[in-house]
């Protein structure tokens, strides 16, 4: 039987960063993929829905300079669009697990389940290990409702060959609207369904409804309160049925939240507990079998689902099995960013001693460009020290990575003052924001 000092289940962000890390540090490391390797972020996720994402940005800057130096806007061509996704996707599979070969990992190309908590079996094949590290991600979950077999998924949309004329989402959480604002870009009629009136329940409410605000100005329609009973099909269309309301498109896509992968291993035979929200892990992400980790998506434990999260799990979970560390995991500040057009991004506390909250469309970062509505919101404590923002404008997504160092270094108006940064940017804004 061949023998590992740490099998890896899942070769997405996490898995395949921790593999690195401990072969780096001369263990033997295995790593089980039952798909694509690379895992959810490069292949279905934020990568391809950065690459998407740009066009929008691009024409919204043309469409926000019309008449002052544009003419007439196309919308985006999807088909076009997607071909050069597809030149990032592509390859994502071969070249992530040929790097880890050629970093000496041994990867295995099938569905692990395990034997006993020192065995997993692969294709009839059993692999022994002195530390396993679950990192299967999550997928997309489906609304329990009669018709579910209708609903498409994030990973449908991103592979779309053509746009339809009419979408349907329903979710009003991140996935919901990165794609409401690709699917509008195209010249698709978009409609967002949701069970309450709280969208991006997760950021500031005044924030979150701004950002509705500018997507209902771009023609996306928002239906709030409407608890989804059926999706049926009528001759092409699906019909999204509820209470007194009925809406007809070409798809409907679901973005209801995503499910932890951990059927399918038989973790029981293992010892290893899991609930509703993925692996239950102790503070040094140890599951109850004391040799087998788990990171990144599929852990049951509040911090955010994010790819530099399941990252820094990994790096974390390699210096406790190398001994490096005893220390219980304790996790940076998380900037997060819902990726529309504008961005809407958050980061630290959002209650403090001083809230600056500022509407910035005219200053000269952003009306050079004329965007629609630009706020910035900042928190301090007692000491006059930043503690979080909220931010949504164009370049929200890089301004909360400043507002995250500073936050880190606990700096005051006084230190920002300090401190010289380019002109004209939205980092040179800094010392009038607070
Ligand atoms: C549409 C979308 C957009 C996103 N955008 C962003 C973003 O902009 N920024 C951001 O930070 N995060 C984003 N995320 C989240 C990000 O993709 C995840 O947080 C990240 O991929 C988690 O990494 P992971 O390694 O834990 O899991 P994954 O990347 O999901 O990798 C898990 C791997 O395990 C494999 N696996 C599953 N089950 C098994 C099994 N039984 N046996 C063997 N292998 C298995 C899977 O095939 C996969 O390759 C997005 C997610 C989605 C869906
Ligand atoms: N930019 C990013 O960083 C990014 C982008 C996409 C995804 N992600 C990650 O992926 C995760 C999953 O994204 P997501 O958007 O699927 O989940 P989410 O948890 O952000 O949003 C799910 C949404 O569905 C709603 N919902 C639940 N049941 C519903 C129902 N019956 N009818 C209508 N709406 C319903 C929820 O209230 C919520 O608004 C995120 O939490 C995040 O961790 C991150």
């Amino acid at each position: 039987m061949e023998k590992f000092d740490t099998i890896i289940i899942g070769a997405g962000p996490g898995g395949l960063a921790a593999a690195y890390d401990l072969s780096g540090a001369g263990q033997n490391v295995a790593v089980i993929e039952n798909n694509l390797w690379g895992g959810t972020c490069p292949n279905r996720g934020c990568d391809p829905k950065k690459v998407l994402i740009g066009a929008v940005e691009a024409r919204d800057r043309m469409v926000q300079l019309q008449g002052k130096g544009f003419g007439d806007v196309p919308y985006v061509n999807w088909t076009d669009l997607e071909k050069f996704k597809e030149t990032f996707t592509d390859p994502v599979s071969d070249s992530s697990k040929k790097g880890a070969i050629d970093a000496g990992i041994t990867t295995i190309d099938g569905e692990p389940k395990f034997v006993s908590d020192k065995e997993v079996s692969v294709n009839e094949v059993t692999y022994q290990a002195d530390h396993f590290i679950i990192a299967t991600g999550q997928r997309p979950s489906y609304l329990d409702v009669k018709g579910k077999e209708n609903l498409l998924s994030s990973t449908d949309f991103l592979s779309l060959k053509q746009m339809p004329k009419e979408v349907t989402i329903i979710g009003a959480g991140y996935i919901a609207f990165e794609l409401a604002t690709i699917a509008n870009a195209t010249g698709a009629k978009v409609h967002v369904v949701h069970h309450n009136d709280h969208p991006l329940k997760a950021f500031n409410e005044k924030y979150a409804l701004e950002l509705v605000k500018q997507l209902e100005n771009k023609g996306v329609e928002f239906h709030f309160n409407i608890d989804t009973k059926e999706i049926a099909k009528s001759g092409d269309k699906f019909i999204l049925k509820a209470d007194n309301f009925e809406l007809s498109s070409d798809i409907v896509i679901g973005a209801t939240g995503r499910i932890p992968n951990v059927d399918y291993l038989d973790l029981d035979k293992a010892g290893v507990k899991v609930d509703r929200h993925g692996v239950v892990v102790n503070k040094q992400l140890q599951s109850s079998n004391e040799r087998i980790f788990a990171i990144g998506d599929v852990v049951s434990t509040k911090a955010p689902k994010l790819t530099p999260v399941a990252g820094f799990e990994a790096s974390y979970v390699s210096d406790v099995i190398l001994q490096k560390t005893t220390s219980d995991i304790k996790l940076p500040l998380i900037p997060t960013v819902v990726y529309g057009s504008p961005k809407l991004a958050q980061v630290g506390e959002q209650t403090g001693s001083k809230v600056v909250d500022q509407d910035v469309t005219k200053w000269f970062t952003y009306s050079h460009t004329n965007e629609p509505k630009a706020k910035v919101r900042i928190v301090l404590n007692d000491q006059s020290q930043i503690i979080g923002a909220t931010l949504l404008s164009n370049e929200a997504d890089s301004l909360i990575n400043l507002l995250t160092k500073a936050i880190e270094q606990k700096m005051t108006h006084e230190d920002v003052t300090k401190e010289i940064l380019a002109y004209p940017t939205a980092g040179s804004d800094l010392e009038y924001l607070i």
